[in-house]
Formats: C-alpha cells, sequence, structure tokens
C-alpha cells in the first residue's frame, strides 16, 4: 500500500507543490491527471523515494520511506517497484534481451529466462531480442521501457505519461498492457498523466 500524507516539494526558488493525500491500495489502479507543469512528475518521484520527502510523508506498506537510508530506499525500489519513464533507460548498446537480463540482476541475482520471454512475448518484442536497441524503432523501444519497468514483477507500478506521442489505437493497447501485467503480477498500477484520452480507462482518479 502507497500512502501520502501532506506532501509538498519546493525546487530551488520556486513556489510550493503542494499535493493532495493518495492512497494506493494494493492491485488497485489510479490515474493521476493534471496539466503540464502541475507537478505530476515530482509527485511520482516522492512515492518512488527518488527524491526526498522534505515536507510531508510517504508510507509503502507502513514505512516511512524518510526513515529508510538511501541505499536502503534503492533496494526496496529495486526489489519491489516498477518504473515506467517517460524517457528510456536503457543501455543502447546491449540487445534487448541483455538489457532484460540486466534489470533482473539487481538488487536479487535473479536470471529467468521463461520470464524474460513471456514478458517479450506479451509486449510483442520476442523477434527483437537480438537486436540492439538502437535498432528498435519508437514503438519498440517503448515497448521495452515497459518491459524493464516490470520484469521483476513489481508489487507497485508507476507509470509516468506512458502514452504521450502514441496515436489513440497505441495509446489504448498501451493501457490495456499496463491493466494486464499488473493484474498477473497481483501489482497495484499508478499512471500520471495530462493524456485526456486515458482518463475513460480509469474510474480511480485524482486531479492535481
Ligand atoms: N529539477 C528541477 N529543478 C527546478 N524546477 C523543477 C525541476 N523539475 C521540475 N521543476 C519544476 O517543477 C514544476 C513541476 O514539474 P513536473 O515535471 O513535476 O511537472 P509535470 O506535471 O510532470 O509536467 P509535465 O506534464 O510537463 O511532465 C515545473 O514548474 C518544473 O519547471
Amino acid at each position: 500500500m502507497v500512502e501520502t500524507s501532506n506532501l509538498s516539494y519546493t525546487y530551488d526558488n520556486s513556489e510550493a507543490l503542494v499535493f493532495p493525500d493518495i492512497s494506493l491500495i494494493p492491485g488497485e489502479h489510479m490515474l493521476v491527471i493534471g496539466p503540464s507543469g502541475v507537478g505530476k512528475t515530482t509527485l511520482l518521484y516522492l512515492m518512488a523515494g527518488l527524491l526526498p520527502t522534505l515536507k510531508g510523508t510517504v508510507a509503502i506498506d507502513g514505512t516511512e520511506l524518510n526513515t529508510l537510508s538511501r541505499k536502503e530506499i534503492d533496494k526496496f525500489r529495486g526489489e519491489h517497484i516498477g518504473l515506467i519513464f517517460q524517457q528510456y533507460h536503457f543501455i543502447k548498446s546491449l540487445n534487448v534481451s541483455d538489457n532484460l537480463r540486466l534489470r533482473q540482476s539487481f538488487p536479487k541475482n535473479i536470471n529467468d529466462t521463461k520470464r524474460r520471454y513471456e514478458l517479450a512475448e506479451r509486449l510483442g518484442l520476442t523477434q527483437h531480442f537480438e537486436k540492439k536497441v538502437n535498432a528498435l524503432s519508437h514503438g519498440q523501444q517503448q515497448r521495452l521501457g515497459i518491459a524493464l519497468g516490470l520484469i521483476h514483477k513489481p508489487k507497485i507500478i508507476f507509470a509516468d505519461e506512458p502514452t504521450s506521442n502514441l496515436d489513440d489505437s497505441n495509446c489504448t493497447k498501451v493501457i490495456d498492457l499496463l491493466k494486464e501485467e499488473a493484474k498477473i503480477c497481483k501489482s497495484s498500477l499508478l499512471i500520471i498523466t495530462h493524456d485526456q484520452r486515458v482518463k475513460s480507462h480509469f474510474k480511480n482518479q485524482v486531479v492535481l
């Protein structure tokens, strides 16, 4: 369970970004929607422990992130949180399979070939397994980004603008895929977006 309370964040010389309290229960899907610049990515970074909580709290399964060391937060995130970013974080000189293998190896040294194949199959990446990331199309890179966020079966999935730059058909496909993977892994799913098309896919919404 992810719970935030009285959370706000101030970048240097800027006005404070103030967030409503979020409560994401296990297995639940939630959409956080709001215009560009309102602080969606900042909120996601705070919930994932990528930014320190300067004011307010973020608790995951009852543990407040600000009581953990950076190392403990990194380990927790590596094990239990799946992050799907707007910008991809690949090792471009490695192929698809090795990128997935590398992600599996942190923080627990897992080498689960079956999981890699099954996930790649569902994401339509099997035929590109041996290709270097540089040789993938934009859409294939996006699906690899999703695969990297899900390969370790995280109990919480955070996705930042997963449908930006997609046409309507691919937008629906990506949302369906995230929901399906969340169901398979029994994960909570929180998507942040300014994409109004995504609204109709989620009952549970928080507006920033
Ligand atoms: N590293 C930073 N240093 C200073 N200001 C920042 C930094 N990152 C973000 N901001 C500012 O904080 C505000 C919120 O940014 P954030 O990226 O969280 O918004 P967002 O809602 O995710 O925007 P978008 O939809 O355009 O991605 C913006 O005004 C942005 O300029």
